[in-house]
């Protein structure tokens, strides 16, 4: 990365990357006096860092439980491809990723077969083999995502694939009929491991997004443009996109999270202005120069 900024003609010496422990230089870094800003992306250990930084500028981009808002007059092909594309590309493992489907009961069948079928043609292994679903990083992330599916299955999800794990490689699962007293309806497994939640009113999908501790992004699916607006005011998260996956999107839009998911905004402009310091000098002149009054 580094090499990459050389390339495009920063002096040497100016940007470095340093890697290691957060016990190692992680802590040591967001409390040196020398530190005059701090951009972070991870999960709850946001608030931690948040803590130690004291007055240091902070930007923090955290968790999130982006939800896929489906109401009856949407595209279900387009739907179920960004389901796909949002629940299960980089194996579910973005901020970004959709986490949660809301549809309406009345289309909720037709479009779980249509993303039924999908999952199927992902490809799982290695990711030499450039596989679609690949091991998630760590065995405590896929003991995580295992303990969540346990847990909805017993309290009655239907698991419309079934559950499969060889060390840390979780094949793709779609989660039918999660309830919101299941862990997975608000946690987010970080994997390839996708809940649909049946809904009976838009209302009730809104809701369930504003009561989650989480605020990055939401979709909503639909061809009626002026719901859209209407549902997306109501949303409480930081971004809404209408007719597509979540996504951070193009680098000069701003991208941020509420609540639970971050502090300040990230983006061309946002980023410079969040780095940057006002500095005022104010000359006071022999004899004032102004109009009092
Ligand atoms: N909003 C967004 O844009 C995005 C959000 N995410 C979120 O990130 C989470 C998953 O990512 P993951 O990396 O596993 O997150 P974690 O919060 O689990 O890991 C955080 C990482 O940061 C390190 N760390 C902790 N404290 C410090 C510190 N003081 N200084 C420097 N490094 C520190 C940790 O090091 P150590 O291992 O040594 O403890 C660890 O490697 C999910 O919740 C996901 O939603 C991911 C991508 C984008
Ligand atoms: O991992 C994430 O969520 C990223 O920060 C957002 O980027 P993406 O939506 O372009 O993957």
């Amino acid at each position: 990365m580094v090499h990459c900024f050389h390339l495009a003609g920063f002096p040497k010496g100016l940007i470095s990357c340093i890697t290691g422990k957060r016990s190692q230089i992680g802590d040591f870094l967001i409390r040196h006096r020398g530190v005059n800003c701090i951009s972070f992306t991870g999960g709850d250990t946001g608030n931690s860092i948040s803590m130690k930084a004291c007055l240091i500028p902070l930007q923090i981009e955290l968790g999130g439980k982006d939800a896929c808002i489906v109401l009856e007059d949407a595209d279900l092909d387009l739907v179920a491809s960004n389901i796909i594309k949002g629940g299960f590309s980089y194996c579910g493992r973005r901020g970004t990723a959709v986490k949660v489907v809301l549809v309406m009961e009345s289309i909720a069948d037709a479009l779980v077969e249509r993303v039924k079928e999908k999952v199927a043609k992902l490809t799982v292994g290695p990711p030499e083999n450039d596989c679609d679903i690949t091991p998630v990083v760590s065995e405590s992330s896929a003991n995580f995502i295992e303990d969540l599916i346990i847990d909805a299955r017993e309290k009655g999800a239907t698991l419309c694939q079934e559950y499969r794990r060889e060390g840390n490689l979780i094949w793709p699962l779609l989660l039918d009929n999660v309830r919101p007293d299941m862990r997975i309806a608000w946690e987010e497994p970080f994997g390839p491991v996708l809940s649909v939640i049946r809904i009976n009113s838009v209302e009730e999908g809104i809701n369930h997004c504003n009561a989650s501790n989480f605020g990055l992004q939401c979709c909503v699916f639909t061809k009626d443009v002026n719901n859209a607006i209407l549902i997306s005011d109501a949303m409480e998260t930081a971004t809404v996109q209408i007719n597509s996956a979540p996504a951070r999107g193009l680098d000069h839009f701003p991208f941020q999270g509420i609540k639970d998911s971050g502090i300040g905004s990230q983006g061309i402009t946002n980023s410079i202005n969040m780095m940057t310091k006002e500095k005022t000098t104010v000359i006071n002149l022999p004899s004032p120069s102004y109009t009092m009054g």
